[in-house]
């Protein structure tokens, strides 16, 4: 049967099934032992089978260069009659057929963004502006692109980089061959914009505070510099390892800041920077130039990425993206081995891998450093997060391999190079990425910030998929006391408590989904398909109901502690009243308040119980809005 997680999951199988060889295949890969071997094995067999690509080339026939001119001057003529949209369908026909390291790329691209300028498509707009800026649009009309893409950013609340672009603008200025008195004209008018966003952006500043950054509580770990002082990790019953707290620990106390070892856009649709250090939420970004597959913010994360091993993964992205099985995390997986592979060379890259590979694990200790420390930008500790390869069946883990040996192919049609004796070392490697990732990455999405201060609150948005190496070490539960928060648009991960959680106990993350609105077997479900794992968290073991038939009512067979009952049902009540009046913005200010009456709850009724979820869904969306800008109103 065809495992439903992955894309095209038959695309190998099918070919060997009608070659009549499938069946012998799967037995003669079960019998190899080691991952070299078979990787060495699927590679013979894929090569065997004529299922590599023998070249690169696409054989495209770009650039008529006198049909694109014309194509384009129609666009013009539409322009020019104010008939916006029909100007950009003939940029776009233009540009389909023309070269992207081309003029009149470049001028279909720059024609393009005005049109959308005038059809009030901003974000459209201020794309092709960037995109014309990093082409072979002529250098004296580039203050033409700076000026649209300040327009742009104006409009969309961007005041910030407007004020840069309208700056640029003006330098560029120099460059045209404007007579000097348009050039003065044109100057006045550009100054007076940038002066304009100077005037929102100060009237923002004011209005306005930075949250304070936060700190986790009790220090640093000794051992797992990105947790807190106040927790261990101990190995725990039916779980493997767990984060547990040495002292209590309270609603709103930071647990744990990690960065990702490796992260990545998770859309094409989303524009995120796709260096691995950025990770920043922008609109526009800048696409690399060859493949225009990939986007930064800026120059510098551009090049950061080109020595993090760009230039090797460009001229094969698009091979990459059709891969089958989940095509982001298959070029996560590029990522993340082109950029240790290069940073620690060939021999002591395989040296590495191969001692992991065939060392014994101590489940405890996976992922400490000879040290003693778990770190989270330490090659070998996230190399050695949970993989359950042992629990893979035999289609997926040759599924795997041959997507890894398809991976390692073109690499080497695009200019990797690897002696044949390191080939099956390497190729491991990468079926091991490839499934660590996907076991740990899937489900720890980073959210989006709020990008035009217009549009006053933020926008949550799955934007990148991400492995962070300690966070990874929290287990699931159905009932989460530990959540995201922080800057939403920071890598940077903070998990902060959203519960009581007392010395001794365990906290717990959520994997994707909780207790309250899905019933355990959907539950149990998700945890066995999307993790191959049972669940056993408290909701599960016990069977927790869902929303709509949780207790809602004191009484004596939730109240704890019956010398609390009255104290209970006075603080039940003035939460009910505050429920009623409070919005969801209210709720950051008054997190103390949740916090009191959370730990009241917890310590004196037992759960579920309707209140404490309202109370604790409060705390999850005051946390979430605290983290960003605070907002003072003038009314
Ligand atoms: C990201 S790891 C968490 C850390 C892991 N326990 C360790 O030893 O490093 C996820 C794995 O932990 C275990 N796990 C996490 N939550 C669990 C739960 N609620 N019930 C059972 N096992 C769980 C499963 O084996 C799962 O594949």
């Amino acid at each position: 049967m065809e495992s439903v997680e992955y894309d095209n999951f038959l695309h190998y199988s099918s070919r060997l099934l009608m070659a009549d060889v499938l069946g012998d295949v799967y037995v003669e890969f079960s019998k190899l032992k080691s991952p070299n071997s078979q990787f060495m094995f699927t590679r013979a067999l894929l090569r065997e089978h004529k299922m590599l690509i023998d070249t690169l080339d696409f054989n495209v026939e770009y650039d008529k260069p006198t049909v694109s001119t014309i194509i384009r001057h129609t666009g013009n003529e539409f322009f020019k009659a104010k008939q916006y949209a029909k100007a950009a369908d003939m940029y776009t026909k233009c540009l389909v057929g023309s070269d992207s390291n081309s003029e009149s790329y470049a001028l279909a691209l720059a024609n393009r963004s005005a049109a959308y300028l005038h059809m009030c498509q901003f974000e459209l707009c201020l794309r092709d502006a960037r995109w014309a800026m990093g082409s072979k649009y002529p250098s004296k009309m580039a203050y033409k692109l700076y000026e649209r893409a300040g327009h742009a950013e104006r409009f969309l609340g961007l005041v910030e980089r407007a004020i840069q672009s309208y700056a640029e603008c003006l330098t560029r200025l120099d460059e045209s061959d404007m007579s000097a008195e348009d050039k003065s004209k044109y100057r006045i008018v550009i100054e007076k914009s940038a002066k304009d966003c100077e005037q929102v952006l100060a009237e923002h500043k004011r209005k306005t505070k930075s949250p304070r950054p936060d700190e986790l509580v009790g220090g640093r770990n000794e051992h797992i510099p990105a947790l807190s002082a106040f927790v261990e990790l101990r190995m725990s019953e039916n779980m493997g390892r767990g984060v547990f707290a040495t002292r209590d620990i309270n609603p709103g106390d930071v647990v744990a800041i990690d960065e990702p070892y490796i992260c990545g856009p998770i859309s094409d649709n989303v524009e995120v920077c796709h260096y691995n250090g950025c990770l920043k939420l922008d609109m526009a970004l800048y696409p690399c130039q060859k493949c225009l597959l990939v986007y930064y913010c800026n120059k510098d994360c551009m090049n950061k990425a080109n020595e993090d091993g760009h230039y090797l993964e460009c001229p094969i992205m698009c091979f990459i993206k059709s891969t089958p099985g989940i095509s982001r995390i298959n070029e996560l997986a590029m990522k993340w081995f082109l950029k240790d592979y290069l940073k620690m060379g060939l021999k002591k890259y395989c040296s590495l891998v191969d001692n992991f590979s065939k060392s014994k694990i101590d489940p405890q200790t996976r992922g400490f450093d000879e040290t003693g420390q778990y770190k989270s930008d330490n090659f070998l500790t996230a190399y050695s997060l949970d993989s359950k390869e042992n629990k893979l069946s035999i289609d997926v883990l040759f599924f795997f391999n041959c997507i890894a040996v398809d991976m390692l192919h073109y690499l080497m049609l695009s200019g990797l190079q690897i002696p044949e004796c390191y080939i099956g070392t390497v190729g491991a490697s990468l079926v091991h990425i490839i499934i660590v990732l996907d076991l740990n990455c899937r489900k720890l999405n980073i959210d989006a910030p709020t990008i035009s201060f217009q549009g006053k609150r933020q926008l949550t948005l799955t934007i990148a998929l991400t492995l962070y190496p300690t966070i990874s070490l929290f287990n699931h539960s159905c009932d989460p006391n530990i959540e995201r928060s922080g800057e939403l648009s920071d890598r940077k991960r903070v998990m902060k408590a959203i519960q009581p959680i007392p010395k001794g106990t365990q906290l717990f993350a959520t994997y994707g989904i909780i207790f309250k609105g899905h019933d355990k077997k959907s539950r149990q479900d998700l945890c066995n398909k999307g993790f191959n794992f049972k669940c056993y968290c408290q909701p599960c073991i016990k069977n927790w109901p869902t929303c709509h038939y949780i207790p809602n009512r004191l009484s004596t067979l939730n109240i704890l502690n019956p010398s609390m009952a009255d104290i209970v049902s006075s603080e039940c009540k003035k939460f009910v009243e505050f429920k009623k009046s409070a919005k969801l913005e209210d709720y950051c200010q008054h997190l103390n308040y949740l916090y009191s009456f959370i730990k009241l709850l917890f310590n004196n009724v037992k759960r579920p119980f309707e209140l404490y979820e309202d109370c604790l869904e409060m705390i999850r969306i005051g946390h979430t809005i605290s983290s960003n800008e605070i907002y003072f109103s003038d009314t």
